[in-house]
């Protein structure tokens, strides 16, 4: 208890807060100052590649764009594949899309439905989770190509945007872990 509030500490004291950012009202969470500390970043993924092993995941799943940042290292770190999440338009193979709404506007991911098959269990990785849209979609995606999903971790989870109950269908019974809860 102690080692994981002793983690939240430390995280947290490396992200940034800006204020309306990108659009006023907006409380934008800037992950940058953590990932140039080498401590924090080491100490977040390894805490990730432990919940990668504790939940018997196959293959990390990364968001773009800092899904891929923290969801990379996280793939290394426990010798699983690494299958990015991207942006509508960005992947040149038969793809699966979804769109979806998110704190502040909306988009379509893309997944190469050839990443992702029965066998795989799946780790969704991401900094933020706000209203869960993003997540959400992914995880739609996820169920889509045939794979299972194994869980969900974030770095920092925005909980007056509730997007806890929001992926709690999708998960399916699968765990939703944050190292920061604000
Ligand atoms: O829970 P939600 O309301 O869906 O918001 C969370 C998502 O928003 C951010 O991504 P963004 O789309 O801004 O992309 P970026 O990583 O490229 O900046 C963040 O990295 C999450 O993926
Ligand atoms: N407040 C926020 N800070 C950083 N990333 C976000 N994605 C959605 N909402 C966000």
């Amino acid at each position: 208890m102690t080692e994981t509030r002793d983690l939240a500490t430390l995280l947290l004291s490396r992200i940034r807060d800006v204020a309306d950012y990108p659009e006023p009202g907006v409380m934008f969470k800037d992950i940058t100052p953590l990932l140039a500390d080498p401590e924090a970043f080491t100490a977040l993924t390894d805490a990730f590649a432990g919940i990668a092993e504790r939940t018997g995941a196959t293959k990390v799943v990364g968001l773009e764009a800092r899904g891929f940042i923290l969801g990379a290292p996280v793939a290394v770190r426990a010798g699983l594949g690494f299958v990015p999440v991207r942006k509508a338009g960005k992947l040149p193979g038969a793809t699966l899309s979804q769109a979806y709404d998110l704190e502040y506007g909306s988009a379509e991911i893309e997944v190469h439905a050839e990443d992702l098959c029965g066998d795989d269990r799946v780790l969704v990785v991401d900094d933020v989770l706000a209203t869960g849209g993003t997540a959400e979609a992914s995880l739609q995606l996820i169920h889509r190509a045939g794979a299972r999903v194994a869980g969900v971790a974030v770095l920092m989870e925005l909980s007056f945007l509730d997007g806890r109950a929001r992926l709690e269908a999708a998960l399916r019974g699968a765990p939703l872990e944050s190292l920061i809860t604000v």
